[in-house]
Parts: structure tokens; C-alpha cells; sequence
């Protein structure tokens, strides 16, 4: 298995997901979303911006000694990444949920993969995975820690002291329940590739994920309206379902709601979906 193929595995999940559409709310072909210094452009942008950085958070698991390192390395690697980013977008913040998740998950399967192979993992169905990632991230609990003494909080900060909401970071410190609980079930069950089934995908997970990016502009009001939105978008038949979502998305516009951290999870379910396929055609005789 080479490093490059894994990297370059992140980079097209990225890809994929900007091209995804309709998405309510998101950047996508068809249409910006609730976002008026975004488009697809700024999304290209972005992933050209952190393709480099993708492959050093695998290599740093690979080589890594200790667990404690690995963290330091990967959170050094993350904020060059996300200056990198930041510096492509003009200041626009694209992927900076995405960089801290792939920038994880990358670390601990370069970790995971110094002791079995990206096809055992697989056939494990990732099992062993989110428990590593769990224990890599463990050094991000210190984030919540003294943010009174902070000057400025980001989004999640500030959620994390008026709501104690703990976003990507409460994920990654469970070893991301979201992908091993909603995602990979669902990717197991629905064997059909193509744009509809991520659709899908991304309604079941609108209808659940606490998403940071809705809370921080809409409230518990606002997250409320996207949830309940969803949960009837999925009695919606695949024919209807397109019109059903253009319609949302024209709501969430007029709401000012984005549902970020659901488009960092397609991301990663193209992710998974192409790291089963690395493993399949790894594992076939030449
Ligand atoms: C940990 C950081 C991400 C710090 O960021 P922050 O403190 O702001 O953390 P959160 O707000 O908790 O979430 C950050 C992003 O994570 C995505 N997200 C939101 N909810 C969830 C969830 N429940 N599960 C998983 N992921 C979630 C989301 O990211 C996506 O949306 C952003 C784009 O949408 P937009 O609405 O434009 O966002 P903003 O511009 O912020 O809002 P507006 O001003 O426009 O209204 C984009 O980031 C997507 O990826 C959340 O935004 C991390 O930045 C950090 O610590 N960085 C330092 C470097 C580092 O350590 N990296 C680690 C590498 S291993
Ligand atoms: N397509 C998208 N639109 C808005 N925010 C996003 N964050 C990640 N992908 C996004």
C-alpha cells in the first residue's frame, strides 16, 4: 500500500463531496448555499492547498515512536495545513473541520498500518480504527481547557462555554461514533455507488449530527429546523427527493443555516468508500 494512494484517496472524497448536488445549505455546483464568500472555486482552491499536507499526516503515523508524538506532530502538521488553506481561500474557512478530521483519521491509520494491513482493517470493517483515533486525540481535551482566559474564541469555542457542545473535537475524542455508528453501517448497506446514495447519506446525517456550523449561526432553533427538516426529507421518494432538496436548500439560504460539519462527514464517507476499494484492488493478484 503506498502513502500517495492514500492521500490521494482524501483528496477526491474532498473533491467529491464540493461536487455533490443539490446539498441544502452547501456549496456545490448548482448552487453557494447559505455562504456569500464561497463557491466551488474556493473549495478547488482549498484542496489543492492541502493535498501536500495529507500525505505527512499518514507518513507521521507510519514513523511514529509514541502516541504522544504522533499528536504533537499531527496538531504541527494541521495548523501549517490550515494556514496553508487560509492563505489559498483568502481567509475563508472551507475545510478547516475536514483538516482536523482527515488530518486524525490519517494519522491513526498510518499508526494502526505499522501493525496490520489496510486489507485487515477493512475486513474489520474499521473497527480497530476509531479506538486508535480515540487514543491519539486524547491531547485534544486540552483545548476546552482555561478558554476563559482566552482573548477570542472560534465557533466551537464559544459553543463549547454557552452550550458545552464539544463538536469535531468531542467526536474526535470518541473515535468519531458519528462514522463507525451512522456512516459505515449505512455504506454497508447501500452496495449501489452514485450521487443518490450519498444523498441519502447526507439527509440521514443532517437529520442527527449536532452540527457546530448550524448551532453557531441558527441556535438550538436552528439546528431544530434542520433536523425536523431532514427526518421528513427521508420518507421522500429518490424521484422526488432533488426538488425536495432545492427546496430546502432556498429555506436554509433565506435562514442563513449551513450544515458544515454534514459535508465534512460525506467527505469522509468517500473516504472509507475509496479506502475499501485501495484494499480490494491491493489484495487482487497483478
Ligand atoms: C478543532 C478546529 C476545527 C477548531 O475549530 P472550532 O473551534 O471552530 O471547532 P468547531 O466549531 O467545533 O468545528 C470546526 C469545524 O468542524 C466541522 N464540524 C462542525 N460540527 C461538527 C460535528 N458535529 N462533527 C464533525 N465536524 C463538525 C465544521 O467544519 C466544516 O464547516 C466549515 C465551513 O462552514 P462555515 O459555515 O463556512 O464555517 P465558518 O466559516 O466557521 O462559519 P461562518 O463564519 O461562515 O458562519 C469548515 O471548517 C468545514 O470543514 C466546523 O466548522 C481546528 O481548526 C483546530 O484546532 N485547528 C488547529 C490545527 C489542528 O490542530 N488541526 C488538527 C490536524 S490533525
Ligand atoms: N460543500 C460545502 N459547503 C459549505 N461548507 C462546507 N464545508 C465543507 N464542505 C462544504
Amino acid at each position: 500500500m503506498n502513502e500517495q494512494a492514500i492521500a490521494q484517496a482524501a483528496v477526491t472524497s474532498l473533491q467529491a463531496e464540493v461536487q455533490l448536488a443539490p446539498k441544502p445549505g452547501l456549496v456545490d455546483p448548482e448552487s453557494n448555499g447559505a455562504h456569500r464568500d464561497m463557491d466551488v472555486t474556493t473549495f478547488a482552491a482549498s484542496i489543492e492547498a492541502l493535498t501536500p499536507f495529507f500525505q505527512q499526516y499518514f507518513h507521521a503515523g507510519v514513523v511514529a515512536k509514541t502516541v504522544p508524538d504522533l499528536y504533537r506532530q499531527l496538531r504541527t502538521i494541521g495548523i501549517a495545513a490550515e494556514n496553508a488553506m487560509l492563505a489559498a481561500t483568502a481567509g475563508v474557512n472551507t475545510h478547516r473541520g475536514a483538516n482536523f478530521s482527515f488530518g486524525f483519521l490519517l494519522g491513526a491509520l498510518g499508526w494502526l498500518m505499522q501493525q496490520q494491513s489496510l486489507q485487515q482493517i477493512v475486513t474489520a470493517d474499521f473497527a480497530p480504527l476509531f479506538p486508535t483515533v480515540a487514543q491519539v486525540t486524547q491531547g485534544v481535551a486540552g483545548d476546552f481547557r482555561d478558554l476563559e482566559k482566552k482573548a477570542r474564541w472560534s465557533h466551537g469555542e464559544a459553543l463549547y462555554v454557552k452550550h458545552g457542545v464539544t463538536g469535531v473535537r468531542g467526536e474526535a475524542l470518541a473515535g468519531y461514533p458519528t462514522i463507525r455508528h451512522v456512516i459505515l453501517p449505512y455504506l454497508r448497506k447501500t452496495a449501489r455507488r452514485g450521487d443518490m446514495r450519498y444523498l441519502r447519506l447526507m439527509v440521514h446525517l443532517m437529520a442527527q449530527v449536532e452540527d457546530a456550523n448550524v448551532l453557531h449561526r441558527g441556535g438550538p432553533k436552528g439546528l431544530r429546523f434542520v433536523q425536523d427538516a431532514a427526518k421528513t426529507l427521508l420518507h421522500v421518494p429518490d424521484s422526488h427527493l432533488p426538488h425536495a432538496l432545492r427546496q430546502l436548500n432556498a429555506e436554509m439560504i433565506t435562514f442563513n443555516l449551513s450544515p458544515g460539519g454534514t459535508a465534512d462527514y460525506l467527505s469522509l464517507a468517500y473516504f472509507f468508500d475509496a479506502l475499501a476499494d485501495l484494499a480490494t484492488t491491493d489484495s487482487q493478484p497483478d
